[in-house]
């Protein structure tokens, strides 16, 4: 926790103010960021300046590790988070690529699991990921990456949390994630809890032990429209001891995750927090 507010301190201490064409809004930005999240000891990293809606997030993860492609998809797990991208963007309601009401195109889980080659045939980067770890075999190119400039224009959002790298120690796991671009107050919020489970789970269906996870940020922002209550508000706060997070044991292979599992299946147990904070949201 003290990670995140220290980085959101040093936006409102150091930060630039850069036009964003995309948004049409100016966004206080600096750049490089270095965050390292202790999954071995269970220090799940949520937010506790405010009311983290974390099931969310996880849902989030979930629709990835599954390869959705539908905004519908990610609320029937229990997210609304792509609505707005997939339905309101105006780059993507012109683009005849889009589908219809609630597409998202090749984004994300799509690249992840169903990465198109040129003859036709798809590569699941995450199945042999898993396969490979699960045999005890990290072969130094263990990634997922979400990725595919060749069809960003085939997608609503090019990926922010684009690449996980997987390393096997002995029998402990790592996970480096990069993330390109990263609105503070509301992604990384639920780029924190992603990251963090996204290893959790990946040690417990490979049957491995979870080390660290590491998590790297390029261009870490505020929207105009944010800046006030993160410094007048949220960074007025003292932190909460971070909470744990308590997955179902029974989940033991990528086939679960793809099938049965619910946010039912996770729990944070000790979360103390704050009152909520409604951050502007921009598409
Ligand atoms: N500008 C922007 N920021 C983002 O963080 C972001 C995007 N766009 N586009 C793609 C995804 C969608 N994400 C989102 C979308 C919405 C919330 C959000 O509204 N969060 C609220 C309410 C959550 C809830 O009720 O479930 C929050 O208070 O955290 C968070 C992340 C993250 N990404
Ligand atoms: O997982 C995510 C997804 C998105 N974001 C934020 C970062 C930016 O504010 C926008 C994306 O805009 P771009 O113009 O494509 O950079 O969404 C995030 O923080 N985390």
């Amino acid at each position: 926790m003290k990670q995140y507010l220290d980085l959101s301190q040093r936006i409102i201490d150091e930060g630039v103010w850069i036009e964003n064409t995309r948004t049409g809004k100016r966004c206080l930005t600096v750049v490089n960021a270095d965050l390292v999240y202790d999954v071995k000891n269970n220090q799940f990293p949520i937010i506790t300046t405010r009311k983290s809606f974390w099931k969310a997030a996880i849902a989030e993860l979930l629709g990835y590790i599954r390869g959705y492609d539908s905004a519908a998809d990610f609320r029937a797990l229990g997210t609304k988070s792509w609505d707005a991208n997939a339905n309101e963007n105006e780059a993507w309601l012109k683009n005849p690529a889009r589908k219809g009401h609630d597409d998202m195109g090749r984004v994300y889980g799509v690249q992840g699991r169903h990465w198109k080659k040129p003859d036709g045939t798809e590569i699941d980067q995450l199945g042999k990921i898993v396969a490979d770890l699960s045999k005890g075999i990290d072969d130094r190119g263990e990634i997922l990456t979400f990725y595919n400039p060749g069809e960003f224009d085939l997608g609503c959002l090019r990926p922010c949390m684009h690449t996980h790298t997987f390393s096997l120690l002995g029998d402990t796991l790592y996970l480096t994630s990069y993330q390109r671009s990263c609105d503070v107050p509301l992604g990384l919020n639920f780029n924190q809890i992603q990251v963090f489970t996204l290893l959790a789970l990946m040690a417990q269906i490979t049957g491995k032990k979870p080390g660290c996870a590491y998590h790297k940020i390029v261009n870490a922002h505020l929207y105009e429209d944010q800046v006030e209550l993160m410094r007048d508000v949220q960074l007025k706060r003292e932190p909460y001891p971070s909470p744990k997070l308590e997955i179902n044991p029974d989940i033991k292979s990528l086939k679960d995750l793809e099938t049965w599992v619910t946010l039912d299946d996770f729990n944070v147990i000790g979360y103390q927090h704050h009152d909520a904070i409604k951050y502007p949201f921009s598409v």
